[in-house]
């Protein structure tokens, strides 16, 4: 079985004049948990619209276009691709939040990840083997005593938890997630990234986390890339990415990186 999950191939992406990604070039395998790590503005959200197909390779002056292969394939119908993946963004968590898709209960949204749909007049119809799922994805997440309440009613911790049942109920190959944590207080993250940190010891499926924060990254996701002005600076194992020289010239600051017992990781400005 062929274990090349992502490929991409020397793809550069414009817009407006902007450069937003440069020669880019990434081969993640099966079950490589990867974190994308940049400051503002490095390109790590494109990394991910590159693989959700929201944003496609630029052709550039020569006319050369780079590839992103998933799963092999580089022609992947959207809808179709989207069944293959969990994907937890800024702009889903928003459109979940509020309107007709903020009127469905909690088993009505982490249901509609069957079909990677938003409202559930277009979402499955739920046999019990997808019941007994959404059941056991919603406890996974820690909502079982909220899952009739709707998500307009729910904090931003517990709506995000939501967000990562509906992403990960079908069993998706790759779980891709943009900054998720931001907005969350300190007791909603710890939860959130211990339910991550469970979620990446689970071996079906490949998580890319894009974060710009260093102790976000569980500890049993090795692989880390750096980016930097919409260029790869690093690729490679997390112990050799996450050093203090390497993460201080990355965010232009004295950054001391230390890894704890535990596998977290721990940065600190001097
Ligand atoms: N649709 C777009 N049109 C024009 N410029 C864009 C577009 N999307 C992103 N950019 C620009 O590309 C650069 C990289 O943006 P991107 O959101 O990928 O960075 P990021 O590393 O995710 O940043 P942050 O950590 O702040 O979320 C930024 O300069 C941004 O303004």
């Amino acid at each position: 079985m062929d274990t090349t999950l992502i490929e991409i191939e020397n793809v550069s992406v414009f817009r407006e004049q902007t450069h937003i990604l440069r020669g880019v070039s990434v081969r993640i395998p099966r079950k490589r948990h990867t974190a994308v790590l940049g400051p503002n503005g490095s390109g790590k959200s494109s990394l991910l619209k590159l693989l959700t197909r929201d944003f496609y390779p630029s052709v550039e002056d020569q006319g050369h276009q780079g590839t992103v292969r998933i799963l092999g394939e580089s022609d992947w119908e959207v809808s179709r691709l989207r069944r293959r993946m969990g994907i937890v963004t800024p702009a889903l968590d928003y459109e979940f939040s509020s309107g007709r898709t903020g009127r469905m209960t909690v088993t009505e949204a982490v249901a509609s990840g069957f079909t990677a749909t938003r409202l559930k007049e277009f979402g499955p119809s739920v046999d019990q083997a997808m019941a007994d799922a959404i059941a056991a994805t919603i406890e996974t997440v820690k909502m079982s005593d909220l899952s009739r309440r709707t998500l307009s009613t729910l904090s931003t911790g517990e709506r995000r938890r939501v967000m990562i049942a509906r992403a990960i109920v079908h069993d998706p190959d790759i779980f891709v997630l943009d900054e998720p944590t931001n907005g969350l207080d300190m007791t909603a993250r710890a939860l959130f990234l211990d339910i991550l940190d469970s979620i990446t010891k689970q071996d079906a499926m490949t998580m890319v986390l894009v974060t710009h924060h260093i102790d976000e990254i569980p500890p049993a996701m090795n692989h880390v890339i750096l980016l930097d002005q919409g260029r790869v600076t690093f690729d490679g194992p997390k112990a050799d990415g996450l050093t203090s020289p390497r993460i201080s010239s990355l965010f232009r600051a004295d950054v001391h990186v230390d890894s704890r017992e535990d596998g977290w990781y721990r940065s600190e400005m001097r």
